[in-house]
C-alpha cells in the first residue's frame, strides 16, 4: 500500500522526509531600512548562507532523510495554467501592489513566466521599477514613492517550520502573525491542494491561513500521538490555540490533549522552539530564562469536554506536566549554555536550544553553540553540528529551518 505523504506523531521519531528552502535572491533584497520589518537583524552574504544551507541539507541526506524543497514543490503545484492564474491572483491580492495600478502590470508580467520562474520571482520579491512606467501610476503608488517594492521579498522562507506544521496525517496551514510572513503559507495551501504527491490523499487541514488568529509552527511541538504542545507567544495567540485544539479533538481523534505554554513576548523568544525542544524520549533542551521563580510557568492543559466544549486546567510546573503527558517517571530539562547565564543568553540568541531531532537522542544543532552542544553530549545525545555564521542572522536554528513531513512512529 502507498504510504501516506504525511506522518508526524512525535518530535523525535526517525525523520524520513523533510521540507527545506534554500535561501535565494530574496536575501539580496534585505537592506538596512527594512531589516526590522523583514524580521532580520543583519544581512547574510548570499553565497555563504547558501553554502551553509547546503551543508545542513547534506547532513540530513547523509542520515537517510529525503529532502524536498519548497520552491520545487510549489512550482510543480502550479504547473497547470489555470492553477497558475489562480495563484497569481492570490499573490497579487496579498501584496502591497494590490492597492495600486502596479497590480495590473504585475499580473501581466507574472502570467508570462514559467512555473519555476514565477515561484522564484514571487519569493524574491519585485521592485516597482521592474513594472512601472508601462501605465499611469495611481495615487497610492505616487504617495508611497520611496518604498522600492511592489512585491515584498520573502527572506524568512528558509524557516520552513513556521508557515505550516504536520500533525498526524494532517496539516495546519498557518495564519502568520507578522505582515512580512503572511504570504508564506500560501505556497503550502497550493502544494496540498494541487501537488500530486499530496492532493490525492485529501490531507485534512486542522487550521487554515484564512483564520483571524495567528498561529506559527515554531510554537507547535508534537509531543506524542495524543499530545500537542503549543506556545502562547509573541506570534501565537490563545484563541488560535483553542481553535486548533477544537479542530484536532473533533477531527483528528488521536489527539487528546493540547498543552498551552506561555512564554515571554520578546524578540529573542519569538516562538516556543527558540527556548524549548525535545531531543529524546525523556529529554528536552530549555533556556533557563523562561522558568519563573522556583521553576514555575503558566501552563494550561486543554482537553475535550462533552461534544464540543473544552476543559482548561491551569498548571505551573513544566517538568511535572511533561512527565504526566509523556507517561515517563523521570525527565531531564537540559539547560542551554550548560546553565551558565552568559553562555545561555549568548547561545540562545543564536538558537542554542533550537535543535532538530532526526531520531530519539540524535539532534542537529549549530556549531557555534559549543557550550550547549557539549552539555547535550554530556547527557548522552548524539549531536550533529552544522555551519551557522550566516544562517543564524535570520534568528532561527535547525528546527526553524525544517518542516518534517514524515517521521516513523515511535
Ligand atoms: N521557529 C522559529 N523559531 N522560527 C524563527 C523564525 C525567524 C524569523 N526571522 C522570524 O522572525 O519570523
Amino acid at each position: 500500500m502507498k504510504r501516506h505523504p504525511l506522518n508526524i506523531t512525535s518530535e523525535i521519531g526517525t525523520l524520513k522526509t523533510v521540507l527545506l528552502q534554500r535561501p535565494g535572491g530574496e536575501i539580496e533584497y534585505l537592506i538596512p531600512d527594512y531589516l526590522e520589518k523583514l524580521l532580520f537583524d543583519d544581512i547574510p552574504y548570499l553565497p555563504a548562507i547558501q553554502k551553509e544551507h547546503d551543508f545542513f541539507a547534506d547532513a540530513l541526506k547523509q542520515r537517510g532523510v529525503e529532502v524536498v524543497y519548497l520552491d520545487e514543490l510549489a512550482a510543480a503545484a502550479v504547473k497547470d495554467q489555470q492553477i497558475r492564474l489562480e495563484f497569481i491572483e492570490d499573490i497579487v491580492k496579498e501584496s502591497c501592489a494590490g492597492n495600486g495600478t502596479a497590480h495590473f502590470q504585475m499580473r501581466d508580467y507574472l502570467e508570462d513566466l514559467s512555473p519555476e520562474r514565477l515561484i522564484r520571482q514571487v519569493m524574491n520579491g519585485m521592485l516597482k521599477t521592474a513594472v512601472e512606467g508601462k501605465i499611469q501610476r495611481s495615487l497610492y503608488d505616487r504617495l508611497d514613492e520611496t518604498y522600492p517594492f511592489c512585491l515584498d521579498p520573502m527572506p524568512n522562507l528558509y524557516f520552513t517550520r513556521d508557515p505550516a506544521a504536520v500533525i498526524g496525517n494532517g496539516i495546519s496551514i498557518n495564519k502568520m502573525n507578522r505582515a512580512a510572513r503572511q504570504r508564506e503559507s500560501l505556497f503550502m495551501h497550493y502544494i496540498m491542494k494541487y501537488h500530486p504527491r499530496f492532493s490525492s490523499s485529501h490531507v485534512p487541514v486542522w487550521y487554515n491561513r484564512d483564520r483571524v488568529h495567528s498561529l506559527e509552527g515554531g510554537d507547535m511541538l508534537v509531543l506524542s500521538k495524543e499530545v500537542v504542545a503549543i506556545g502562547i507567544s509573541d506570534r501565537t495567540s490563545r484563541k488560535a490555540i483553542e481553535e486548533i485544539a477544537q479542530s484536532l479533538f473533533s477531527r483528528n481523534r488521536a489527539v487528546q490533549k493540547v498543552v498551552a505554554i506561555e512564554i515571554p513576548k520578546t524578540r529573542a523568544f519569538m516562538h516556543l522552539d527558540t527556548v524549548f525542544t525535545m531531543v529524546d524520549k525523556d529529554k528536552f533542551t530549555i533556556h533557563p530564562a523562561i522558568l519563573g521563580p522556583e521553576g514555575k510557568m503558566d501552563i494550561y492543559m486543554i482537553e475535550p469536554e462533552n461534544d464540543s466544549g473544552l476543559k482548561v486546567t491551569r498548571r505551573d510546573n513544566l517538568l511535572d506536566v511533561l512527565k504526566e503527558v509523556l507517561q515517563v517517571k523521570d525527565l531531564v530539562l537540559i539547560p542551554c549554555g550548560g546553565g551558565d547565564p552568559i553562555a545561555a543568553a549568548r547561545e540562545q540568541w543564536n538558537d542554542g536550544s533550537n535543535t532538530l531531532a532526526i531520531a530519539p537522542g540524535v539532534v542537529v544543532t549549530y556549531d557555534r553553540n559549543y557550550m550547549s552542544n557539549e552539555t547535550l553530549r554530556s547527557y548522552g545525545l548524539e549531536v550533529i553540528e552544522v555551519l551557522s555564521s550566516e544562517l543564524a542572522r535570520g534568528r532561527g536554528g535547525p528546527r526553524c529551518m525544517s518542516m518534517p513531513l514524515y517521521r516513523e512512529d515511535l
